[in-house]
């Protein structure tokens, strides 16, 4: 059989010294991205100038799906980048169309995410090099979902075995490898490209080095027990808060705790003597009160102050809703000065990304030297909101790059497995509804248990009740047991 342009067909051991020849896997001390140190590195991008190669490894890839005919696809999409030309040979090949999936949404025309014609209801098949976490396919696999294609199967030349495939399969993929790690460590060594001892170290990593999936690893191992039979828990918001570097974040988780309060008070209230005896009367029941001061009618500079008292009294923090959305020097004029003079008295503010990291910056600025801290606006509650999960993702990524000065995002569910970020939901009230301006609500549970957020935010469900305390009370239960569900 030809593997392509007339070159002889390879067997996987062939395959896999050929790879290593070629440094797409290589043996070493290697620093990971992560910062972990490990003694084996991939990069199969190498594979682009071997085009009989590549041909041989996309005819490996497609035979790596056991049934075709169950399997039963209408397209191929290789993960990026990677894999792109691979799932190119493979589409070409056999004469299945491809979709191709843009990593970020194009600024003009369509704004695509999925290249490539497809229908409601089609089934992809996902095509990538190498699993390890699963992360990769997942994103590829969510970025098919919002245009209703679905996957099932995906193909990977290399399983890596730290978990990723049993991630994937929790998630309704079936993975289809070439060739595990193991293998692969195998054949070289029969091949006399690696000792006893490297391979010996290799498998000993692996072991070492299983990479929890996105949506459990926000959890602990229990001790005292087999590792087989350890149970995993998730970390309560006192242990959360001791991960924190950042000191607003750490002392929020800690209130939370202390309070058994997950509970934002949104204090939409336009005229200042009503929303502070509000504040005065619902303080004890929440972690932090959410302010927009540019709806007061009536504001005066003391306000900040007369407020802070409140929240020392009450022991919660503040947080201006301010949805900073500017260039960074503008917005740290916004921040610091003009007639509100938010950095004096607000813990928290909040920012939209759709700058790019500059309005992050501008806040840091102004805001990291008075002890305030800020949260991304990732997601939002109301209706056709226009947050792609691309955005979604970027907005994580600008989290991560600025940590010292964001503590989390303002979502409709969790982001990030990271346990020193926080998750602020908006748009929740007891029963599920929308507005008639389009907000959008979940009940706490819904929230908190099913979608994994840590905080409720509330403001109508309690301001507009007959009660507000009784209602306030009950907001906090709701938010608070649902936590302890996910706990348990
Ligand atoms: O996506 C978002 C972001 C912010 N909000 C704010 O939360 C409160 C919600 O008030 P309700 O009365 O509980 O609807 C409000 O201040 C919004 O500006 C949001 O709703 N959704």
């Amino acid at each position: 059989m030809e593997g392509g342009s007339g070159s002889r067909r390879l067997s996987l051991d062939e395959l896999i010294v050929k790879l290593y020849e070629i440094e797409g896997l290589k043996f070493g001390d290697f620093k990971l991205k992560s910062g972990i140190q490990s003694p084996v590195y991939f990069d199969l991008r190498v594979i682009i100038s071997y085009p009989e190669l590549m041909v041989q490894v996309a005819e490996f890839l497609w035979e790596a799906v056991p049934s075709l005919s169950e399997a039963n696809f209408q397209s191929i999409c290789g993960v990026p980048y990677t894999a792109l030309p691979l799932a190119t040979i493979m589409s070409v090949k056999h004469n299945i169309p491809m979709l191709i999936r843009r990593k970020e949404a194009k600024d003009y025309g369509t704004k695509k995410l999925i290249e490539g014609q497809y229908s409601e209801g089609d089934v992809c098949l996902v095509v990538e090099d190498i699993v390890t976490s699963g992360t990769s396919v997942q994103e590829t696999v969510e970025a098919l979902h919002t245009v209703g294609v679905t996957v099932r199967n995906a193909v990977v030349l290399i399983d890596r075995e730290q978990g990723g495939v049993k991630h994937l399969k929790n998630k309704g993929i079936e993975v289809h490898s070439v060739c595990t790690l193991s293998q692969a460590l195998d054949i070289l060594r029969s091949a006399g490209k690696l000792g006893d001892d490297k391979v010996q170290e290799v498998k000993e990593f692996l072991a070492a080095n299983q990479v929890s999936p996105a949506d459990d690893s926000n959890t602990i191992t229990g001790d005292g027990q087999s590792p087989e039979k350890k149970t995993k828990r998730a970390l309560t918001f006192g242990e959360r808060a001791q991960l924190c570097n950042n000191a607003v974040s750490r002392r929020l988780f800690e209130v939370m705790e202390d309070k058994q309060s997950n509970l934002i008070l949104s204090a939409d209230i336009t005229q200042t003597p009503q929303l502070l005896q509000l504040v005065e009367k619902i303080g004890p029941f929440v972690c932090a009160v959410k302010t927009h001061v540019d709806i007061l009618e009536d504001f005066t500079p003391d306000f900040g102050t007369r407020l802070t008292e409140l929240a020392e009294k009450h022991n919660f923090l503040i947080f201006e809703d301010r949805k900073f959305a500017d260039i960074g020097h503008t917005v740290s004029l916004q921040y610091e000065g003009g007639m509100y003079r938010i950095s004096d008295w607000a813990d928290i503010v909040n920012a939209h990304t759709v700058p790019g990291s500059g309005v992050v910056q501008g806040l840091k600025q102004v805001g990291q030297p008075k002890g305030g801290a800020c949260l991304l606006i990732a997601e939002m509650s109301s209706a056709g909101n226009l947050a792609t999960s691309e955005y979604v993702r970027a907005t994580v990524e600008m989290a991560e790059e600025h940590r010292d000065f964001v503590i989390g995002f303002i979502c409709q569910s969790r982001l990030t497995s990271d346990p020193s970020f926080l998750h602020l939901t908006p748009g929740v009230q007891l029963q599920k509804g929308q507005d008639s301006l389009g907000q959008q609500y979940l009940t706490p549970a819904e929230v908190i248990t099913n979608q994994g957020s840590d905080i409720i935010i509330v403001g109508r469900g309690i301001i507009k009740a007959d009660d507000p305390v009784a209602a306030a009370k009950q907001y906090q239960e709701a938010a608070y047991s649902a936590y302890l569900a996910r706990l348990s």
